[in-house]
């Protein structure tokens, strides 16, 4: 199949006066993927997507969209001529227009059938077609939210950019207008980039994510790559709770996995795995790769149950699990290491 590359970033250096946001960032995105940047509050997620905006000038590389150069040195397209879509989280409704007024905003250019036509299209799409003369204020935050999407698409713009587009709303809202805003973009086939800091929201929503770290891009992958094969510590850090086992060598007489066997000795090596990768062996259970751990915490979160073991004097490992049975302060289990699920890095530390 024919992919288009509808943005692609080389090289491309921000800085606020003398301190680096964005630095050295190469990516391609291509037509119709949905893309969320991904990284803790401060490592430039807001920067790049004002760089692609056209909001920001960048210091170096160059920035392409639908392969017309929008940034390069001191060249720089503004934001207007970009035929980019923006739903920023302050970009609020104009306040004093109607609903269809809204969405009529940015295609002034279009006869009168037409821009009729596209805002029917456009409320159609956000299923809000009983609201066109209804005004901001008496629609909820998520219906809101819906009609700032059906403004920005209503240019058909190349790329739609979202800032946090969620961030305001509650969390059980948040969710299922993430999902039904993810199967819009989908069948408008939009190209679109979203912002959030949020891993899970990440996950669930995009084809591919840009971890950030410091203005540095750690990793660009799919979700699943980037759960399961995380590049470093750092984005396998990302995603909820995770155990580290610190100097591996030292505890190879505990951990006995043999996957690690081959590793060299002289190299600082640190294991990584998620809490399901924790296995519980039962009694009549031959495999001989377990090791004991006492249980000194349990937390119960509904659908899951995470243990806090205790393992010898080497410290501490969480684990998730369904079911409770076993499950007591105090005793004493038989546990494994799945070691599909673990991730190995040389680290300085
Ligand atoms: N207008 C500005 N002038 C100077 N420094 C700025 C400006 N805007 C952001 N910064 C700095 O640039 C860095 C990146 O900021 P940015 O807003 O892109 O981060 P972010 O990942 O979006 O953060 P958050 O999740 O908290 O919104 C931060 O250190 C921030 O303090």
């Amino acid at each position: 199949m024919d992919h288009k590359i509808i943005l692609k970033a080389l090289n491309i250096t921000h800085k606020y006066g003398n301190n680096i946001s964005i630095n050295n960032i190469s990516f391609e995105i291509i037509d119709g993927e949905i893309i969320s940047i991904l990284g803790p509050s401060g490592c430039g997620k807001s920067t790049l997507l004002k760089i692609i905006s056209g909001i920001e000038k960048i210091q170096d590389g160059i920035l392409e969209i639908d392969k017309n150069i929008m940034s390069h040195g001191a060249y720089h397209v503004p934001t207007e001529k970009r035929n980019v879509g923006l739903v920023f989280q302050d970009l609020a409704l104009f306040p004093h227009l109607s609903i269809r007024k809204n969405i009529e905003y940015g295609i002034s250019y279009l006869s009168n059938d037409e821009k009729k036509q596209r805002v029917r299209e456009m409320l159609a799409f956000v299923k809000m077609e009983k609201f066109a003369d209804t005004y901001p204020h008496l629609l909820s935050g998520g219906q809101q939210q819906r009609v700032a999407l059906a403004r920005s698409l209503a240019p058909l713009p190349k790329l739609l950019l979202l800032d946090e587009p969620f961030s305001g709303l509650d969390i059980s809202l948040r969710k299922d207008l993430g999902i039904e805003i993810k199967n819009i973009l989908k069948k408008s086939k939009m190209t679109s980039i979203f912002v959030t800091h949020d891993a899970n929201e990440a996950l669930m929503l995009s084809d591919k994510i840009i971890i950030l770290n410091n203005g540095q891009m750690e990793q660009f992958d799919t979700p699943k790559n980037i759960y399961t094969k995380p590049f470093n510590s750092t984005v396998a850090s990302f995603f909820g709770t995770i155990n580290k086992i610190q100097n591996y060598q030292k505890l190879n007489n505990i951990f006995k996995i043999s996957k690690l066997n081959n590793q060299r000795q002289d190299i600082n090596i640190n294991i990584y795995f998620r809490p399901d990768a924790v296995t519980i062996l039962n009694e009549i259970n031959s495999d001989s790769s377990f090791f004991e751990g006492k249980i000194i915490d349990i937390l119960y979160y509904g659908n899951y149950i995470s243990v806090l073991f205790s393992i010898s004097e080497y410290g501490t490992i969480t684990g998730y699990f369904s079911s409770a049975e076993n499950l007591e302060i105090g005793n004493t289990l038989k546990l494994k290491i799945n070691e599909n699920m673990l991730f190995v890095f040389q680290e300085n530390e």
